[in-house]
C-alpha cells in the first residue's frame, strides 16, 4: 500500500510558506490506518516495550494503539497547564520564540523501556524535549518512532544518538 496517497499536501497552513502534511485522509481509511499500526509496530522489532509516550496532540492517534500491540501503558506528553498532578516540564525553542512540553512525574518509572512516538518529525524541537524528560524520569528510550519525516529540517541531527526510525521520508 502506498501510504503517501493518504496525506495531502496543504499550502501555506498554518502559515504562509509552510507545507502541512495533512495525515486525516489516512486516519479516515480503515486499510491505510491498520497498514500504518502493522508498519510503525514492525519498525520497532522484538524488543521489550514498557510505555509509549505519545506527544498532543497528533502524537496520540497512533501511541495508544501501538501501546495496546506492545503490551505497554500509554503516557501522554502534553501542551502547558493540561495536566493535573505533580509533573515536569522542558522547554525547548521553535522556529520563533519557545514552547514548554509537561509530563506526570509518576508516570515514568526509573529503568523502563520507552518508545516515543509521534505522527511528524520536523525540527526535532517535541521529541528532542519529549526524550529530555523521559530521561529527566529515568527512562530509557528505545526508539523513537514517526509515521513522517521532513529531511530537509533535520530534526534527526537534533535527536543525537537516540534510535530513531521513520516510515515516511519528504
Ligand atoms: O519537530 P518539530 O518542529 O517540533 O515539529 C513536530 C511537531 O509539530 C506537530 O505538532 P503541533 O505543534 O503542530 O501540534 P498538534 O499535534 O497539536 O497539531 C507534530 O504533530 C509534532 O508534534
Ligand atoms: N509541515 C508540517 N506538516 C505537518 N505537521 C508538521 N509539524 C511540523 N511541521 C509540520
Amino acid at each position: 500500500m502506498d501510504l503517501k496517497t493518504f496525506i495531502r499536501d496543504i499550502d501555506n497552513f498554518p502559515k504562509e510558506g509552510v507545507v502541512f502534511k495533512d495525515i486525516t485522509p489516512l486516519l479516515a481509511n480503515a486499510q491505510a490506518m491498520q497498514y500504518t499500526l502493522d508498519k510503525l509496530l514492525e519498525m520497532v522489532g522484538d524488543v521489550p516495550i514498557d510505555k509509549v509516550v505519545g506527544m498532543e496532540s497528533r502524537g496520540f492517534f497512533f501511541a495508544p494503539l501501538l501501546a495496546q500491540k506492545l503490551n505497554a501503558g500509554f503516557v501522554p506528553v502534553r501542551k502547558p497547564n493540561k495536566l493535573p498532578a505533580a509533573k515536569t516540564s522542558q522547554t525547548y525553542d521553535l522556529e520563533y520564540g519557545t514552547d514548554t512540553l509537561e509530563i506526570h512525574s509518576d508516570a515514568i518509572l526509573a529503568g523502563e523501556k520507552i518508545l516515543v512516538h509521534d505522527d511528524v518529525l520536523a525540527t526535532g524541537g517535541t521529541a528532542k524535549a519529549t526524550c529530555d524528560l523521559i530521561k529527566r524520569l529515568g527512562g530509557e528510550i528505545v526508539q523513537c518512532n514517526f509515521l513522517i519525516e521532513l529531511d530537509f529540517l533535520n530534526g534527526r541531527h537534533k535527536l543525537g544518538d537516540i534510535p530513531m526510525r521513520a516510515l515516511l521520508n519528504y
